[in-house]
């Protein structure tokens, strides 16, 4: 059995193939979730790297606002992960990844890599991100949705990221996985469906 809880089991390194997804809004605890998955690695001899996409500004490594924190390696593209041997490989904020960087994803699980993945699922304007509909086209073996608590109502419900620009929710259409940045030029908000404002239909 490859599956694991996503939330608090650590990777098993026992054979086979299995893709985990963590999704969920900004606060939902994802990256809480990888370090508690992965970070047991650091003192096994599995062969491991976590990426991050060198689009994410706003930290050097995976770290959750509870503490804790994973070394990774900031790629433009996850195809560097196919030039080495590598066990598992996990890829955090897969949002701010290319559709084309699912392919990789595909042909590591083709030749037997674990591979662990996290990231927002719906963006700004509350629609699924292109790379996260892919990958879950992949038929991953555990999808788990993390939630957050609505910085709105505090319902312990949040499924969507509200991006406020000046205080006024920012609900322009962007281009495929283009990051926003987490740099003080917007704001986040973890919201439950009722608070979450969509764009006009
Ligand atoms: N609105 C919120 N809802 C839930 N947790 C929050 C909220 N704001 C701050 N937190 C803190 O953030 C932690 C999760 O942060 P983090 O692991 O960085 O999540 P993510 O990677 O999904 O953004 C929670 O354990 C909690 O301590
Ligand atoms: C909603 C939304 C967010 N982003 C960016 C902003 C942050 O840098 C990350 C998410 O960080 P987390 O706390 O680790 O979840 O994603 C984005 O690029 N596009 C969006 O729509």
């Amino acid at each position: 059995m490859t599956t694991i809880d996503a939330v608090s089991q650590p990777v098993r390194t026992v054979p086979g193939v299995s893709l985990d997804v963590v999704l969920g809004p900004m606060k939902s605890g994802k990256s809480l979730s990888l370090i508690s998955m992965l970070s047991p690695l650091q003192f096994t001899r599995v062969r491991h790297r976590v990426y991050q996409s060198e689009r994410h500004v706003r930290d050097t490594g995976v770290t959750s606002r509870s503490g804790g924190a994973l070394v990774t390696t900031k790629v433009t593209s996850l195809r560097e992960a196919l030039a080495e041997p590598l066990e598992v490989v996990a890829v955090d904020e897969v949002h701010m990844f290319d559709v084309d960087d699912v392919a990789v994803i595909e042909q590591l699980l083709a030749r037997g890599t674990r591979v662990v993945v996290a990231g927002i699922d719906l963006d700004h304007r509350g629609e699924l991100f292109a790379t996260v509909r892919a990958l879950l086209e992949l038929g991953p073996d555990t999808v788990s949705y993390r939630r957050a608590v609505c910085d709105r109502c505090r319902d312990f419900s949040a499924t969507h990221t509200q991006v406020l620009r000046s205080g006024e929710p920012f609900l322009e259409h962007l281009g495929g996985s283009e990051a926003l940045p987490d740099d003080g030029t917007f704001s986040y908000e973890a919201r439950c469906r009722s608070c979450f404002v969509r764009p006009a239909r």
